[in-house]
């Protein structure tokens, strides 16, 4: 399904973005998986096979970033997607009566940092190599998945840092797809619920199942595989643009 195509998948050493690394390859793909240097990117590609190289990245990084494309141009000679799923999750309220503390500000700025600067860091760098392949039949060049959350609309008590970084991915899926309509690149955003990745697996198991239970149907985690067929999808379906999907069974957080 996916022969000649190669992808750069941010956070690939975990979770949803590992997922997505290995059905792209499944489908006969190719993938460079970027993460930090202290995950587990290095492993992670020797278990995905000759398709896959690892390169280590902070997406905050303008020479990390660069680096990567480098080694997509040496390694498979072109980029066809970008998936952004490096993120990080934080929790503080935004003030702490108790102890008289207010949000802690680095914490916010991190927030932001990773999930939001580091994923516009990612698309203003692909953009330009994804910009360079020859049209396809439709004119399109290739295809940019961000990864905001649910959490951009329903943010939840303590999530002040998180629903901001992701509504700011929400908030600029659509004029960036604007920006790179010219040249046939599509940018398209998923919008996940709770799936059972490492990230989620920082909350004990019954709160995970309390978690569980507040989704209509089906009422249970997604499952990353769930995440990567989306993907998928979106890389198939060219009239998918400027668009922010929600992938939740249904779910409307509570407070
Ligand atoms: N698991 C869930 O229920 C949900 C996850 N998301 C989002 O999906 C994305 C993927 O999350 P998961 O797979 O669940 O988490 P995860 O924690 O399993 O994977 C995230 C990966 O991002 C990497 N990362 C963190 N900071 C980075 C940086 N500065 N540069 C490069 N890589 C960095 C981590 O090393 C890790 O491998 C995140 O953006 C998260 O906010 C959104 C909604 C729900
Ligand atoms: C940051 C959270 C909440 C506080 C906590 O003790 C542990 C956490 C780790 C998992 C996070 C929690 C959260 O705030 C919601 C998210 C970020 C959760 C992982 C997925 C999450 O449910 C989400 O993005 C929802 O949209």
């Amino acid at each position: 399904m996916f022969k000649g195509l190669v992808g750069i998948i941010t956070g690939g050493a975990s979770g949803l973005g590992r997922a997505t690394a290995e059905l792209l390859i499944k489908q006969g793909g190719r993938v460079i998986v970027c993460d930090l240097p202290t995950s587990p990117g290095s492993d992670t590609a020797k278990q995905l096979g000759e398709n896959a190289a690892f390169v280590p990245v902070d997406v905050t990084s303008e020479q990390d970033v660069k680096n990567a494309l480098q080694t997509t141009m040496d390694k498979f000679g072109r980029l066809d997607v970008a998936v952004n799923c490096a993120g990080i999750a934080s929790a503080c309220r935004i003030y702490n009566f108790k102890k008289n503390q207010p949000f802690d500000l680095k914490l916010f700025q991190k927030t932001i940092e990773v999930n939001l600067v580091g994923t516009f860091n990612v698309i203003r760098l692909v953009a330009g190599m994804i910009g360079k392949n020859a049209p396809d039949a439709d004119g399109q060049r290739g295809v940019i998945i961000n990864t905001a959350s649910i959490a951009a609309f329903d943010g939840q008590i303590g999530q002040a840092a998180y629903s901001a970084s992701k509504a700011g991915v929400v908030g600029m899926t659509l004029p960036i797809a604007r920006d790179l309509a010219k040249q046939g690149i599509r940018v398209v955003t998923i919008a996940p619920g709770l799936f059972r990745t490492p990230m989620m697996q920082q909350l004990p198991e019954p709160a995970i199942k309390e978690l569980e239970a507040s989704v209509p149907f089906p009422s249970r985690l997604g499952n990353p595989h769930e995440y990567a067929l989306l993907v998928q999808s979106i890389i198939q379906n060219t009239m998918l643009n400027g668009e922010v999907i929600r992938l939740d069974g249904s779910l409307r957080m509570q407070p």
